[in-house]
């Protein structure tokens, strides 16, 4: 699915309005109608009375239209313009239909709202050019403070937020919920505006589907239809060499669990066979905890510092990928190791936790690691690797800067994982919750990349598809209970992610 500009999207109207072609009225309609059906389902039956607050451009009109669909359904509604710019046609066209329509020209004027209600914040769309400021931004401190007491639904998006900038720092409404029109935008995805967002309510309002197929984004956010078209059926006649051999570098004293947890992920996503290289003190554990692995075993009792001499010794076997990284400590015979093994490797390559410290620690390894290989770091990973950014538009400018630059696809873990590609290109990843901010859960991660590379995945393709499979899996997994969910739920799960593509 493509994420848009707000100038796109103001083509993708103006576009649907000629060729479809509808008056740009109706299209508010459309959209307003849409909004109020999720509204008039969510809030069936309940008596909760609607304060909705318009702005002078389309997002106001769109509440000027839920206003009135609201008080056709019997809901108690009171509606208010705030006059703070030049009024659009159809906004001006609404208000004429909107007969309790009130104004607030200054902060005296914001109202007392008696009952706990339902905010539908129709300020600001994806029109807003600059920070509200005045008593403009006044108002959106006002509607913040009435969160306790009220629901507060954001039209497209919440007010004071840009779609395609940061706005840190600025007067934002906090919505509860924000139902956005047709495309996701850019600020919904970012953490640092998470709290103004709310849950978001992806609402198509039929935009021109021809604009939507020629327009050219660097921006996606996967979908299920992406899902399926990445997926491959397994071959009936397969037998376990189709899919492939990994070695998979993980654990050290203290840490085998992480080596276990991404071992079992590597073989629930799909994997034939799999080596785990690990620590003497380890063998046991692995041989006990999963015995579908194979293992090699370090003389070194506590860490791992010669996974490279099968390779300088040509007795490797032929692997398909190499995942290291999860628990291996950063001790420099470790890292020394890491160096040598980049000198024997140029296939498949996923780089996460210790790995990637290695590399922060010693950069001048980084022009070691072969391009298209995958690097999953999360936000802190991410800041020693490659630096600190202002806000989150900069870091994901960043993100994108450093997959060009060294050709590597880069995964940023968060809530919508961001995927960033070497030609600059960039997937989220919807699925996921907050359950799975628990340890253990990245080191599956890597397990799943590892397992989908082996298949044959190309890098793209495992990335798109194990981000959302592993998301998927916390997602059933903490379907009970986010608090209570720990990783090995999220490989206990994945045959149920891998199920749900399949229906
Ligand atoms: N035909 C269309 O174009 C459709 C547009 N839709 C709605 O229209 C919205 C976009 O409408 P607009 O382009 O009119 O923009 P907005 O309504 O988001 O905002 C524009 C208005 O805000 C004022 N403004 C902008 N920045 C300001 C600031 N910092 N301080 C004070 N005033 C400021 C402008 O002068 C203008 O009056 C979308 O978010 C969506 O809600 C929907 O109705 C669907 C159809
Ligand atoms: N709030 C959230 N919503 C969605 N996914 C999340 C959330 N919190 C964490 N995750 C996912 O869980 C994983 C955590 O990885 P990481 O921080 O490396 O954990 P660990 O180091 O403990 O293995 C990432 O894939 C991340 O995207
Ligand atoms: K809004």
């Amino acid at each position: 699915m493509k994420i848009l500009s707000a100038p796109q999207i103001r083509e993708a109207d103006a576009y649907t309005i000629a060729h479809e072609p509808v008056s740009g009225l109706l299209l508010m309609e459309r959209a307003a109608a849409a909004c109020a059906d999720w509204i008039l389902r969510r809030y069936a039956g309940s008596s909760r009375p609607f304060y909705i607050f318009c702005g002078p451009g389309n997002n106001g009109g769109d509440g000027l239209v839920i206003a009135r669909l609201l008080a056709e359904n019997g809901f108690a509604v009171q509606a208010w313009l705030v006059a703070a710019g030049n009024v659009s046609p159809d906004n001006l066209a609404n208000q004429a239909r909107v007969p309790f329509l009130q104004k607030i020209n200054a902060p005296a004027d914001f109202p007392h709202m008696e009952e706990p209600g339902v905010i539908i914040d129709a300020l600001f769309g994806t029109g807003l050019n600059r920070p509200l400021d005045g008593w403009v931004a006044g108002i959106i401190h006002q509607i913040n403070d009435q969160r306790g007491r009220q629901e507060i639904i954001a039209i497209d998006m919440p007010s004071g937020l840009m779609a395609d900038q940061s706005s840190k720092g600025h007067a934002c409404v906090h919505a509860r919920y924000t139902i956005t029109f047709e495309y996701w935008k850019l600020a919904l995805l970012l953490p640092e505006n998470g709290g103004f967002a709310g849950e978001t309510v992806l609402m198509p309002i039929g935009l021109h589907p021809a604009y939507t197929a020629a327009v050219q984004t660097e921006f996606h956010l996967t979908d299920m239809e992406m899902i399926r078209t990445v997926y491959r059926p397994r071959d009936p006649f397969a037998h376990k060499g189709t899919y492939g051999h990994a070695l998979l570098v993980a654990g050290s004293y203290g840490k085998m669990g992480a080596a276990v947890l991404a071992a079992r992920a590597v073989m629930r996503a799909g994997a034939g066979l799999l080596t785990v290289h690990i620590p003497r003190c380890g063998y046991e554990i692995m041989q006990t905890a999963f015995p579908e692995a194979m293992c090699e075993t370090e003389e070194l009792a506590s860490h791992s510092a010669h996974f490279d001499e099968p390779f300088r010794l040509r007795r490797a076997p032929d692997y398909d990928v190499i995942g290291i990284g999860p628990g291996i400590g950063t001790d420099p015979s470790t890292a020394k190791a890491f160096e040598r093994l980049l000198g024997h490797w140029q296939g498949p390559l996923v780089l996460d936790a210790d790995a990637l410290n290695i590399l922060s620690k010693w950069p001048s390894l980084m022009p070691l690691v072969p391009k298209l290989s995958i690097l999953t770091p999360h936000p802190k990973e991410f800041e020693r690797l490659f630096g600190a950014a202002g806000d989150h538009f900069e870091r994901l400018a960043l993100l994108r800067a450093k997959a060009k630059e060294w050709q590597w696809y880069i995964l940023l873990k968060g809530r919508f994982t961001a995927m960033a590609c070497p030609d600059g290109s960039v997937f989220f990843n919807p699925t996921g919750n907050p359950g799975m901010a628990t340890a253990g859960s990245g080191d599956v991660l890597t397990g799943i990349l590892t397992g989908l590379l082996a298949q044959g995945y190309g890098p793209k393709a495992a990335l798109i598809l194990g981000a959302w499979l592993h998301g998927k899996a916390g997602d059933l997994a903490a379907a009970i209970s986010p608090e209570s969910l720990i990783a090995s739920d999220i490989v206990d799960y994945l045959a149920n992610a891998y199920a749900e593509i399949q229906q």
